[in-house]
């Protein structure tokens, strides 16, 4: 599990920090660890780091101070290094200091040193960023050709939202000091590689804000069989979705959740056909209440808005079991405020919503998607996975997941169906909602990542690839 702090906490945590040790010290520590990511970044990319050129880009506090104590030590290494100034009376007095004691240079002609770089670093502005860059610091970065690595998040990104509201620096590598900060999932495609530098502050951080998952705890949690299950021990999931018209979701949605657990699944509804027909191993009916016994019910995804699709969620809500209401079944909450009273408010509940759809339940998403997502989980008593390039599942107690997306493969036809099934396969087995959603969503990234593999994918392969990306998962936790 990595947590994730905001810059207030890193902030406080620092303050408690700097009661026992000096400041100065804190920042030359991080300085020092940027400084051997720098070289290993230049042996890579030049194959060496004599005679290389390194420009600094200063801004004007400790963020830039970084970038100039790096730079001492990057001289000291016999790298040839220059400093842009975009704030010349306000750079950090030791950091320059250091920087020319130990033969760093002031660049003259801002243009010329960013141009002739080998490695560019951005220390124009780190944990107090306000807004995108400045027009001078936009300007320079964009004429930036070398690959740029970011002290401690890339400039012009939000680091508490990773909200990018105009010009802002592309890393291509981030070094972050003390712990990730929440512009390093929710923007994780500006950072680039990330690299934690230990700078002793994690004991003053306390509970994190943030988690994100690894692969090896989603691997740990993924229900298998144990030696005395049967098919309705591993929980049977119950899938409302599809149209006699719309087929495809129920398809999509019932096979997740045939591939997701060895448990049973029934399917409910009007493409009871096309679903036994693709997938024989389900038990299909035309309706809800001749379905059986499920531990948990999936509604919503093509299921429609009219009438029909209303009285299909209003009895899976009746149900008493844990739901994952996407698409559809969303918005007919949204639609009627009513509609929320046939749930048992103590039966765990997901919402997938994506920002439109979330928009009509809970107002505009903007700019701070995890306080959104907080806020509609805290107002409505369920789990909300709010999706985007990084997937944000809140839920109702406060706790925050974020899956950062590594690649935008998902962006597909029917992969939110996938998703939908997945949930409901690990709501049925018995998983915290939460930790369902959040296993869910990295699942079916890694499903995504082995289904492209660079190359263009569907909802279909997708499907097809869940267990080889379970797998993925369990090999993660050590499971052979
Ligand atoms: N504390 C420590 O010892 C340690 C701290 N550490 C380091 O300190 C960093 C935080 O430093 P910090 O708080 O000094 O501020 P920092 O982010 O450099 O900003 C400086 C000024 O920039 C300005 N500005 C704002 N927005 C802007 C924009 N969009 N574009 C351009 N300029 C903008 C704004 O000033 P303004 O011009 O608005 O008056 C702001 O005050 C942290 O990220 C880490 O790198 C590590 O060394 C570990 C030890
Ligand atoms: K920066």
């Amino acid at each position: 599990m990595s947590g994730v702090w905001g810059a207030d906490r890193v902030r406080a945590a620092e303050d408690e920090v700097f009661k026992r040790v000096p400041e100065g010290a804190l920042m030359r520590r991080a300085a020092f660890g940027l400084a051997n990511h720098a070289m290993t970044m230049l042996a890579e990319l030049t194959g060496g780091v004599a005679g290389r050129r390194v420009t600094l880009l200063v801004g004007a506090g400790n963020n830039g101070g970084d970038a100039l104590w790096a730079g001492h030590f990057l001289r000291r290494r016999g790298v040839a290094v220059e400093a842009v100034l975009l704030s010349p009376d306000r750079a950090h007095p030791a950091g320059l200091a250091a920087l020319r004691r130990s033969g760093g240079r002031i660049a003259a002609d801002h243009l010329a040193a960013v141009r002739s770089a080998d490695l560019v670093l951005d220390g124009i502005v780190g944990l107090s960023a306000r807004g995108p860059l400045r027009p001078a610091a936009a300007g320079l970065v964009e004429q930036v050709e070398a690959p740029i690595l970011a002290v401690d998040l890339p400039s012009g990104v939000d680091p508490d939202t990773g909200v990018v509201a105009g010009p802002a620096v592309h890393a291509d590598a981030t070094v972050t000091f003390g712990c990730l900060k929440p512009v390093h999932v929710l923007a994780a495609g500006h950072c680039g590689e990330i690299h934690l530098v230990d700078i002793g502050i994690r004991a003053e951080l306390g509970e994190p804000e943030l988690v994100v998952l690894s692969d090896a705890e989603v691997g740990a949690r993924w229900p298998v069989p144990g030696p005395t299950d049967d098919k309705y021990t591993q929980g049977v999931t119950g899938i409302a979705a599809g149209s006699a018209v719309y087929p495809g979701a129920a398809v999509l949605a019932v096979g997740a959740a045939i591939r997701a657990t060895s448990g049973m699944v029934r399917y409910a509804g009007e493409a009871a056909d096309p679903v036994r027909d693709r997938w024989p191993e389900v038990v299909a009916t035309g309706s809800v209440t001749d379905t059986g016994r499920v531990q948990s019910w999936v509604v919503g995804p093509g299921l429609g808005t009219g009438k029909a699709g209303a009285e299909v969620l209003r009895r899976v809500l009746a149900a008493g079991v844990p739901v994952c209401a996407d698409a559809d079944a969303i918005t007919l909450l949204a639609a009627e405020e009513s509609r929320w009273d046939d749930r048992d408010p103590d039966t765990p509940m997901v919402l997938t919503p994506h920002d439109r759809e979330f928009a009509r339940f809970a107002g505009a998403v903007g700019a701070d998607r995890v306080a959104a997502a907080r806020r509609a989980a805290a107002r409505t008593g369920a789990v909300v996975l709010l999706k985007g390039h990084a997937t944000v599942v809140a839920a109702p107690d406060g706790r925050v997941l974020v899956n950062p997306a590594r690649s935008a493969w998902l962006a597909t036809a029917g992969s939110g169906d996938v998703l939908a099934g997945l949930i409901g396969a690990l709501l049925a087995s018995g998983l915290d909602p939460l930790l369902a959603a959040g296993c869910a969503v990295r699942a079916h990234e890694v499903a995504g990542q082995l289904a492209a593999r660079d190359a263009p994918t569907s909802a279909s392969v997708l499907v097809e690839v869940l267990p080889e990306a379970i797998r993925t998962l369990r090999l993660a936790a050590g499971f052979r």
